[in-house]
């Protein structure tokens, strides 16, 4: 068939699943979350952001969870920054990978960094020129791919246009996010078959959150269009709190279920996996939102 035989799972939790929560969540539980996610095998783990705290005050411990995690050897620990100052930071707080972020809309780029696209570009240039003098890996983010929460619909060509700027000027790796999880495979389809045609697939990645229940499905659509690389959280934690009303990413465990069906090879220890998702659902003090963990939870 037409999947890929290996897929790199991205997982963004600490993240994007924690950046949204109201409640400051202690430092020492992001540690163990992600020392947990860890020891469950996942590649690539980002840990936190270097953004505004005045923006996103959940963040604002983000050196010393950078600092206070194990590195296990082999899985990377990228970090958000928007601008060279976070960049600055995240490399003194000892950063080997940092992650960039725009978007396919005007308004959602003006509320989320308070600044035009054009702007954004030009600040992700400087932190790419920084990191390419200081030898470290920039992932890049596009955002509202699938719809935006103030734009509505999103032209294909529009998102195109922009993930290709950004692998031009140097992002290894470019994740396009359906931020408010609006998609469906149809939509997700003639976007990547428009950035296909720009970038190589092997650089790009599918980041969904799963507000409107499509986030699987959309993901099995861009692993049928060649995609192999998949952010999701675990326990379908999360939410941007700049896109009001977007529920969690899709959820790693529900993943990492579907893959090992597919035969496809993740890495990722599922038992390992539960025990992480459980954990940071009893310090939030909420149920899980993934499906294979509320159907594999003895209770
Ligand atoms: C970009 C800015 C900073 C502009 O924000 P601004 O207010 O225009 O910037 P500013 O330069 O005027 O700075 C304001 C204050 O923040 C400070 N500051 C400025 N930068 C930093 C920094 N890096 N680290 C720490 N502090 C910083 C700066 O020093 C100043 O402090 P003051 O002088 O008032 O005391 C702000 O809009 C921001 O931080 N935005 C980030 C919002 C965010 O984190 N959103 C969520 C992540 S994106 C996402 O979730 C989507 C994604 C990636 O998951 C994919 C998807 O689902 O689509």
């Amino acid at each position: 068939d037409t999947f890929p035989k290996q897929v790199k799972i991205v997982e963004v939790g600490a993240r994007d699943g924690l950046q949204n929560e109201k409640n400051i969540v202690p430092t020492p539980t992001k540690i163990k979350l992600i020392d947990m996610l860890s020891e469950a095998g996942l590649p690539v783990i980002e840990a936190t952001s270097f953004v505004s705290p005045k923006w996103v005050p959940q963040m604002a411990d983000n050196a010393e969870v950078l600092k206070g995690i194990q590195k296990f050897p082999g899985i990377n620990y990228p970090v958000l920054t928007p601008n060279i100052k976070g960049f600055q930071a995240a490399v003194a707080a000892g950063a080997k990978e940092v992650s960039i972020f725009g978007a396919a809309s005007e308004q959602f780029t003006k509320k989320n960094t308070n600044c035009s696209i054009d702007e954004s570009l030009q600040r992700s240039d400087e932190i790419l020129r920084a990191a390419r003098a200081a030898g470290i890996p920039v992932r890049g983010y596009v955002s509202c791919v699938l719809g935006c929460p103030y734009e509505g619909k999103i032209s294909p060509a529009k998102v195109a246009e922009i993930t290709k700027k950004m692998y031009s000027m140097g992002c290894y790796e470019i994740s396009l996010g359906d931020t408010i999880g609006v998609g469906t495979p149809g939509i997700m389809k003639d976007m990547l078959s428009a950035v296909m045609y720009e970038v190589p697939v092997a650089a790009l990645a599918v980041h969904c959150h799963d507000t409107y229940g499509q986030a699987l499905a959309n993901t099995l659509m861009a692993l049928q269009m060649g995609v192999s690389v998949v952010d999701a959280s675990v326990a379908g934690l999360g939410g941007c709190p700049y896109a009001q009303g977007a529920s969690g990413n899709l959820a790693t465990e529900d993943l990492v279920y579907m893959l090992s069906g597919l035969g496809i090879h993740t890495g990722v220890n599922l038992q390992k996996l539960l025990e992480a998702g459980a954990f940071i659902c009893q310090a939030l003090n909420r149920k899980t939102c993934s499906k294979v963990a509320q159907a594999t939870c003895k209770l």
